[in-house]
C-alpha cells in the first residue's frame, strides 16, 4: 500500500534513523529530552510512557526518576492489532515481558490504570500538535479513550515536520519534548 501517509512514514524513519547515527551522544540527548517532562509533572500525576523501538528516544528512565520522585507509573500492553492498548502499572523491579512488535510489556495480572499523562512515541510532529505513529492506531484510540490525560509527544528534533496530513481521528498532542526544546501547542484542549 502506498499512500501519503505510508511514504511519509517511510521517509522519517529514514531520517530518524540517519540522526540517530549521527548523534554524539545519545544518553545525554535523551537526558535532556526526558528533563523537559519530568521537570513539568505535576505531584502525584501517573505517568505513562514506553521502552524504545529501534532509534526511537528511550523513555524508560524517564519513567524510573519519576517512580522515585513519587509518581505513580506505566507502560501500555498491547496484544492483536484489534484489541485497544490499555495502562498497566508498572514500577522499576516490575517484571517485564514479550508482547508483539517486540516490546516489553508489564505481566498480564499488572492492574490497569488511568494515567494522567500519557508520554508517546511517534515517527513525526508538527507544531499544531499533529503526530504521525506506526500506523496500528494505538495510540489515537488511547487517546479517545482517555480525553483527560495530557497528551506529550517525545521526538528528536528531526522528526519534525512543516504539518502532517491529518485525519478525523488524529488528536492533537498538548506537548513536544525534543533534545533540543520543549514545544507547547496552544489551544489543543
Ligand atoms: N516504543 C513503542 N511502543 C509502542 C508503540 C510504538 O510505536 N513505540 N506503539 C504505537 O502504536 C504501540 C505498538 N504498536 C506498534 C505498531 C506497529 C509497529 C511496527 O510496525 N513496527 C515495525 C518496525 C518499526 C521500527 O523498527 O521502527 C515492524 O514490526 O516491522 C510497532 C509497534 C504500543 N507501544
Ligand atoms: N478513535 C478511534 N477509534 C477507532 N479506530 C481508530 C481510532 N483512531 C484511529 N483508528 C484507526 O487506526 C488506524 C491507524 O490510524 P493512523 O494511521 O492515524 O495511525 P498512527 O497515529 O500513525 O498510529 P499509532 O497511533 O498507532 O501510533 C486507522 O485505520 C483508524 O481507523
Amino acid at each position: 500500500m502506498t499512500s501519503p501517509k505510508s511514504e511519509l512514514r517511510a521517509q522519517l524513519r529514514a531520517r530518524r534513523a540517519a540522526f540517530v547515527a549521527n548523534l554524539d551522544d545519545r544518553l545525554a540527548a535523551t537526558d535532556r529530552a526526558t528533563t523537559h517532562i519530568l521537570d513539568r509533572l505535576d505531584p502525584g500525576a501517573t505517568l505513562s510512557a514506553y521502552g524504545a523501538i529501534g532509534d526511537e528516544i528511550d523513555a524508560m528512565a524517564l519513567l524510573i526518576v519519576a517512580a522515585d520522585r513519587g509518581h505513580a507509573t506505566a507502560l501500555p500492553q498491547v496484544t492483536t492489532r484489534d484489541q485497544p492498548m490499555r495502562f498497566l502499572a508498572w514500577r522499576p523491579g516490575d517484571p517485564l515481558v514479550p508482547g508483539p512488535f517486540g516490546l516489553q510489556q508489564p505481566a498480564f495480572d499488572a492492574s490497569e490504570v488511568i494515567p494522567d499523562v500519557i508520554v508517546t512515541p511517534l515517527l513525526g510532529f508538527d507544531r499544531s500538535g499533529g503526530r504521525i505513529g506506526q500506523g496500528a492506531g494505538f495510540y489515537d484510540r488511547a487517546f479517545a479513550a482517555h480525553p483527560f490525560a495530557r497528551r506529550i509527544g517525545l521526538a528528536w528534533s528531526a522528526q519534525e515536520v512543516a504539518s502532517l496530513p491529518l485525519d478525523p481521528w488524529d488528536v492533537p498532542l498538548h506537548a513536544v519534548a525534543t533534545e533540543a526544546e520543549w514545544i507547547t501547542i496552544a489551544g489543543v484542549r
